[in-house]
């Protein structure tokens, strides 16, 4: 049994790797930290997880996580990069469901984050923990740098075009949209329901601090740099991201083939048919992205329509592959789930 520490246990994601490590038969939760709720049962404040996890929130300095096998950070961005240290060096292996290891420049990840970084060393270890990517390296490694939720949408939908090099990579949009779980729990004006409810906008779009964390990760899959439009949206529904993706073709293929190739043995990949529209309802609570690609009226412009859920795919059902993968157990353990629809 994997012996399993998680710190930031009543927050969104945290809640979502207690839901599924419930029927991960491969684990046994440990400890679950939180600083204000200390002392409750993990259950009193979730519910939904009565006779699922008999364990009281514990505070970070008495959850004794030195004693597990693997901690996975469910916390704001700087937390991880002060803690993964101390845990790495007693032989836990350790996810950081934030950015602190995502961006491997860390003067680029100090710009878009505005602090200093606490750890610059253990960047350099860290695997980006995108499986589809690096499954062999996230086997082998420490620490994963567990990817961001519109940045798992958006490379999972541009990466066959890019690694297969068929698109102008310096041209590529990406008009994504989001669920408020995206925010996290915490209390913030935006995402109250007469604020977010009956509304749709845009922002970041001067720049958001998941662009370079793409750019990143399309670059180093094409060999060459990338020049992206990224545009959040917020929308009126609790989970999911659907991202719309527009990119220029350099010659004709067959961008369905395309897809289906590279992504035949990708159990949590979904390339629908031709001429299919994926819903984000259709990945609700479950760990995969659906992808379906467009070529409207035949032209050189190639849609791509990718859908995730940001709590499971875009956060701890992507963690939790990589945990799979890094104790050699199948990959798709406790991840074997039916979205919730309707
Ligand atoms: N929501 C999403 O869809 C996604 C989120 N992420 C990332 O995952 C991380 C967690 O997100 P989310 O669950 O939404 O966030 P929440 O705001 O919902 O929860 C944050 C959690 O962190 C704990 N926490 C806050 N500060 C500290 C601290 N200094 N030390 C220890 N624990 C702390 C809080 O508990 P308490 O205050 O009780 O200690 C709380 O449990 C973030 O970095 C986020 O960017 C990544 C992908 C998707
Ligand atoms: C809707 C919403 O607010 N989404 C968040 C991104 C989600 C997130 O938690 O960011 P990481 O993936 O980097 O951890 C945002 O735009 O800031």
């Amino acid at each position: 049994m994997v012996k399993v520490g998680i710190v930031g246990g009543t927050g969104y994601t945290g809640v979502e790797l207690m839901r599924l490590l419930a029927r991960h038969d491969g684990v046994s939760l440990h400890a679950i930290t939180s600083r204000k709720e200390a002392g409750m049962p993990v259950a009193e404040m979730y519910p939904s997880l009565r006779g699922h996890v008999d364990l009281a929130f514990s505070t970070p300095q008495d959850a004794q996580l030195q004693q597990c096998d693997v901690v996975f950070f469910a916390t704001p961005n700087g937390i991880a990069m002060s803690e993964a240290t101390a845990l790495l060096d007693a032989g836990v292996r350790v996810i950081d469901l934030a950015a602190d290891f995502r961006i491997r420049d860390v003067a680029e990840w100090e710009k878009w984050y505005g602090m200093s970084h606490a750890s610059p060393a253990l960047v350099a270890e860290a695997v980006y923990g995108l499986p589809e990517v690096n499954r062999e390296a996230i086997r082998q490694a420490r620490l994963i740098a567990n990817p961001g939720c519109y940045p798992t949408a958006v490379q999972l939908g541009f990466l066959p075009l890019i690694e297969a090099g068929v698109v102008n990579a310096e041209s590529l949009i990406a008009d994504c949209k989001s669920g408020v779980s995206g925010a996290g729990r915490k209390a913030e004006v935006h995402a109250l329901l007469c604020e977010a409810g009956d509304n749709f906008k845009a922002y970041g779009v001067a720049g958001h601090r998941h662009l370079p964390e793409i750019r990143q990760g399309l670059a180093s899959a094409g060999g060459a740099p990338i020049g992206l439009t990224f545009v959040p949206h917020l929308t009126p529904m609790i989970r999911g991201i659907h991202a719309t993706l527009y990119a220029r073709l350099n010659r004709d293929v067959d961008v369905q083939a395309l897809f289906e190739q590279r992504y035949a043995q990708e159990r949590f990949v979904d390339v629908m048919p031709a001429g299919s529209l994926p819903e984000t309802r259709s990945v609700r609570g479950g760990n995969t992205c659906r992808i379906a690609v467009h070529r409207p009226q035949g032209g050189d412009t190639v849609v791509v329509l990718s859908v995730i859920d940001n709590l499971v795919k875009g956060a701890a059902g992507q963690a939790i592959q990589n945990m799979n993968l890094m104790f050699g157990l199948p990959e798709g353990q406790g991840l074997d789930i039916v979205p919730l629809l309707p």
